[in-house]
């Protein structure tokens, strides 16, 4: 099972190696990050960054190497916006001469860079930003500047404190015209002592949600008064400046501005499998270890995790994990092959790459948030713990809800694709990919559900069948009835709500699909693929209805702590002490609890201001 989580055995093994190299490096150690002031953690980021460069240098890493090691290490920080955002903004929006000067230095870290595209007044309308770069050609250079108090520049992770340079995304106008929004390289900090070059006010934007969590990460603001650049430094491969400032289009679509985004929706996808596998894991484990009540005639107390209702409310987690895992895997596969195709300069499967992204990103991220804060509850008392890993697991992945594009937001983006997809079936048109099963709209609309029993849903024409009915039907629905609206635009906005949940079923389909098409592969080892089979009713039916779960969940409880040990992880990265492979539960809670700084002095600080004046003057008063 470990094999058919990591994709490999090669997979398994390099996983294993650098989880282990994080685990054993004290600079690595994560255990009281919750008890650090804000100033401690950025400190403790930069320190972690640095030796991670080190480490990566000195061991020669690889770059798969090098991701893991990151993602073990476990803490949000710029390098994060470099190598996510930055590098691949210049990568697909440079030209060859820009990528060669700019990457070269970011590769070696000798700038550090992050992605400036959100304002205080918008985040998700991109065409609405306000900062502006003004061509002026008596000096050959663009006039980055911010108009307003919300033409600020706003969220950047990195923006803060630390990065050098940024890509910041801004209207460009020359010849006196506005052509809309556009990427520049801009230096921000001297190379020299860091401080601000110019022109430029840049700072934090303050501490956010949950201790520890995301308060690693220097989100920033910054205003720019008239900062000029050089010309050479506007992203050049979607459109050009001339040196007597004509705009020129390349023959790239446009949508390539927004690539970036593109890249990093589908990580996002792989990260959401990953938070959601920790909080089932830590849940799961924990679950075999609670035992709570027994039975009415003395016996022994029952496992928490043998009741109904805990595997109602944890299996389809599990579930979700395995599923989200490997539609990630297959999202990262269809990336490669837009990304080879673009080069090519075939930009059809464009639209197709940003709807699978977006509405992937957008359905994976929910549906973990709500898992981890879930979970918390499936813990009891103890989940609500730091110690249990679970409250900073999910501090962490909240905010994917929002950024990369708010969930909804996307998700109207989806079904927007959907809604032109079925005008083009409509006009005889046969549509491809995820959305061929249009094409069989005659069927699919009028079709019955063969499934009965709990082992229907383990024939996959059949879960197909009912999931493509069921997304098609409603995206059906909802093109009907924007026909009837005034104006396309009117009927699009009253019918949101719909378009949403059309949007949801049609990601669902999708999942369920790849789920389907991974049982169809060789897949190793006793039992596995059988496991697999359970899995993937559960997560198919508990979205349809819950009846008739129960016994898939039977044959699931046996071996659901080995589902979770596939996913593989070290205690170091699980960081919970409910989770602990050993199960040693208890004594790590009772451990955990007196590393809290409150436990450094027996009598509190504040005592002898606070506490003992007050319980002075209640004697008092009593004995008055
Ligand atoms: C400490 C450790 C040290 C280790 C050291 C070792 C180093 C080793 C390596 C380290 C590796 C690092 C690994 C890190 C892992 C961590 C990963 C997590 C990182 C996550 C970080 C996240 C940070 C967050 C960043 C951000 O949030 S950036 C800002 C994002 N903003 C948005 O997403 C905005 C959302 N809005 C939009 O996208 C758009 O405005 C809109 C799509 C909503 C609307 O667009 P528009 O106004 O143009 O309107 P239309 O709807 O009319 O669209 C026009 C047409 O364009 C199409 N379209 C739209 N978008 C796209 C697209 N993206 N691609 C293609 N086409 C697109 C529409 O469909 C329309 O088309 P049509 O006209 O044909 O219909
Ligand atoms: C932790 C974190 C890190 C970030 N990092 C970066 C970064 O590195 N670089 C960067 O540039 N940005 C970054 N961002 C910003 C992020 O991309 C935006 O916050 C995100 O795109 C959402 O935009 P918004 O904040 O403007 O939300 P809004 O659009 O203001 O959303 C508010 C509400 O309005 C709803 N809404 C908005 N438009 C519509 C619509 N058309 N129809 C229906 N409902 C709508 C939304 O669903 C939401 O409920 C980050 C944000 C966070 C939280």
């Amino acid at each position: 099972m470990k094999v058919a989580w990591a994709g490999s055995r090669h997979a398994v093994e390099v996983a294993d190696r650098m989880a282990c190299l994080v685990a054993s490096d004290p600079v690595f150690r994560k255990d009281t990050r919750t008890m650090l002031s804000r100033k401690e953690l950025f400190k403790d980021t930069l320190k972690k960054a640095a030796h991670a460069w080190k480490r990566t240098v000195e061991l020669h890493l690889t770059e798969e190497e090098a991701n893991l090691l990151r993602l073990y290490i476990d803490q949000p920080g710029y390098v994060d916006l470099h190598w996510v955002m930055f590098v691949p903004a210049i990568k697909g929006q440079g030209t060859e001469e820009q990528q060669k000067k700019w990457l070269t230095m970011a590769y070696k870290f000798q700038i550090i860079g992050t992605y400036a595209q959100t304002e205080l007044g918008h985040g998700s309308n991109v065409q609405g930003l306000e900062t502006t770069a003004t061509f002026d050609p008596s000096t050959d250079e663009f006039i980055m500047h911010s108009p307003t108090l919300t033409s600020s520049k706003w969220w950047p992770g990195g923006l803060g404190k630390t990065s050098t340079h940024a890509v910041v995304y801004a209207r460009l106008i020359t010849e006196g015209k506005d052509y809309g929004i556009h990427g520049f390289i801009m230096q921000l900090r001297s190379l020299d002592d860091h401080s601000p070059l110019p022109g430029i006010t840049i700072g934090d934007i303050g501490g956010k949600f949950g201790s520890g969590a995301y308060n690693s990460m220097d989100n920033g603001v910054m205003r720019l008064d008239h900062v000029r650049i050089p010309r050479d430094q506007m992203l050049m491969r979607l459109a050009q400046v001339t040196r007597e400032g004509k705009y020129v289009h390349s023959d790239v679509p446009k949508q390539l501005l927004y690539g970036t985004m593109v890249y990093v929706r589908q990580t996002i996808v792989a990260d959401a499998s990953r938070a959601l596998s920790r909080a089932v894991c830590i849940a799961v484990r924990y679950g075999a270890i609670r035992k709570q009540f027994g039975s009415k005639a003395g016996g022994p107390e029952t496992q928490v995790l043998n009741y109904k209702t805990q595997q109602s409310r944890l299996f389809p987690f599990l579930a979700s994990a395995y599923a989200f895992r490997f539609v990630g895997q297959w999202l990262k596969w269809l990336y490669t092959d837009v990304t080879q195709k673009l080069e090519s300069k075939d930009f059809s499967t464009l639209p197709e790459a940003h709807a699978c992204t977006a509405g992937l990103k957008s359905v994976t991220t929910s549906a973990t948030a709500d898992a981890i804060e879930e979970c918390q509850k499936l813990c009891g008392g103890h989940g609500y713990l730091n110690s249990s890993g679970l409250p900073e697991l999910f501090a962490v992945n909240l905010p994917a809800c929002t950024y990369e594009g708010d969930n909804v937001v996307l998700l109207l983006q989806v079904a927007r694709f959907l809604m032109k997809t079925v005008s083009q079936v409509a006009s005889g048109k046969q549509p491809v990919g995820t959305t061929a099963y249009m094409g069989n709209i005659q069927h699919l609309m009028q079709c019955k559900s063969v499934v009965n029993t709990v082992e229907d849903w383990l024939n996959p024409a059949a879960i197909k069948e009912v999931f493509e009915a069921r997304a098609l039907r409603m995206a059906v629905n909802c093109a009907q009835n924007i026909s009837k609206a005034p104006s396309q635009e009117e009927g699009f906005s009253e019918l949101s709500p719909d378009l949403v949940e059309a949007a949801v079923a049609h990601v669902q389909l999708i999942i369920v699909t790849k789920f389907i098409e991974k049982l169809q592969e060789d897949i190793l080892g006793h039992g596995v693929k059988e496991q697999l089979q359970k899995l993937c009713g559960i997560y198919a039916l508990h979205l349809i209805h819950n009846e008739r779960l129960g016994k898939l969940y039977a044959q699931v409880r046996p071996n659901a702590v080995a589902l979770v040990d596939a996913f593989d992880y070290t205690d170091h990265y699980l960081g919970s002490a409910l989770g602990r492979y050993d199960g040693d539960v208890y004594s790590a809670l009772y451990k955990e609890a007196w590393k809290d700084p409150l436990n450094e002095t027996v009598v509190p600080d504040g005592y002898q201001e606070h506490l003992r004046p007050l319980l002075k003057q209640q004697l008092k008063l009593s004995r008055l």
